[in-house]
């Protein structure tokens, strides 16, 4: 554990720079410090040849304790100007190991986010920690664009070994490591098992390990398409949500799909939540080989 140089507590500096949580940017802050060591305790941050990625510091309490566990590289991403003169602070402190950047995560050009890291080329040995209390408005957009740049292996994405550690609300949490057994089966939990092995580390906090060899294995757009469509209306089977769709299609497509989705051995009469990842990557591919789309209306 590595001190940092004495600084203003956080809940001083909230006083300070009256930095009163914003609803617009979801903002609500840990200030409890047993909390923020906590949370980096089980999110298992050791330092070799680490970037830590923080989406959204705020005040900066889990940046701290994520500063302390002696990390070596560190960027923060904060939209909100307010935190700077405070992030600042701990920058300085950190003898330059937190980097800022003032920005949107959604918007952002993770080229920056590595050229800021001094990342100029990521090699092999080059592991990445994505961390973040996230702001609600956002997290699920926000999981869906980094699980298609995962997928692509693009921005900070490209390095190999990832794990990302981010508290959701609890119903999110609960919707991405669903199972199949699991009420609350979703086209989150689907997108996200196919890169990713989730898993809960309490309530809200959930931690993914990108897999080495994802079950994904067809173009994430096309799989996207397809799971967002069978959950489109989760409550109806398989088989119903298919005879719909054929009223969509040619009947050369229809044709073509059903003799594809007959040779994969998948009971049609389930409702989607009841497939698992690479059962759906198996649907995708039949309307990837036989260059169906899926209309939006
Ligand atoms: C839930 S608060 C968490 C604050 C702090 N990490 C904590 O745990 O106390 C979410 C943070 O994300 C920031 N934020 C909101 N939208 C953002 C965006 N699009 N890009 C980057 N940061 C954003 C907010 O300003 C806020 O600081």
């Amino acid at each position: 554990m590595k001190n940092l140089p004495r600084l203003l507590s956080v809940r001083d500096l909230v006083k300070m720079y009256n930095l009163t949580a914003q609803s617009q940017l979801s903002q609500n802050f840990i200030l409890d410090k047993n909390i923020t060591d906590k949370v980096v305790k089980s999110a298992m941050i050791n330092s070799n040849n680490l970037l830590v990625v923080e989406v959204g510091p705020g005040p900066g309490l889990l940046t701290r304790s994520i500063l302390e566990t002696g990390v070596p590289n560190m960027i923060v991403i904060e939209k909100d100007a307010r935190f700077l003169p405070a992030l600042t602070q701990l920058s300085e402190a950190s003898n330059n190991v937190l980097k800022i950047i003032q920005d949107d995560i959604l918007e952002i050009d993770h080229e920056k986010i590595l050229t800021t890291a001094q990342i100029n080329k990521v090699s092999q040995e080059n592991r990445l920690h994505v961390i973040g209390n996230l702001p609600f408005n956002i997290s699920t957009p926000l999981l869906v664009q980094w699980m298609k740049m995962l997928s692509k292996r693009s921005g900070i994405f490209q390095i190999s070994d990832i794990t990302m550690t981010l508290m959701f609300q609890k119903e999110v949490g609960d919707r991405i490591v669903a199972d199949t057994f699991s009420p609350v089966r979703s086209r989150l939990s689907v997108l996200v098992q196919s890169l990713c092995e989730a898993r809960k580390v309490d309530a809200a906090l959930i931690q993914l390990i990108a897999l080495k060899e994802p079950i994904l294995n067809v173009p994430i757009d096309k799989y996207e398409m397809v799971v967002r469509y069978f959950f489109g209306q989760r409550r109806k089977t398989l088989q119903s949500l298919l005879k719909a769709l054929t009223k969509k299609l040619t009947a050369d497509e229809v044709d073509r799909l059903i003799k594809g989705l007959e040779q994969l051995d998948i009971n049609l009469s389930l409702r989607p939540e009841k497939l698992t990842s690479e059962q759906f990557c198996r649907v995708t591919k039949v309307f990837c080989d036989n260059s169906i789309s899926i209309p939006t209306n």
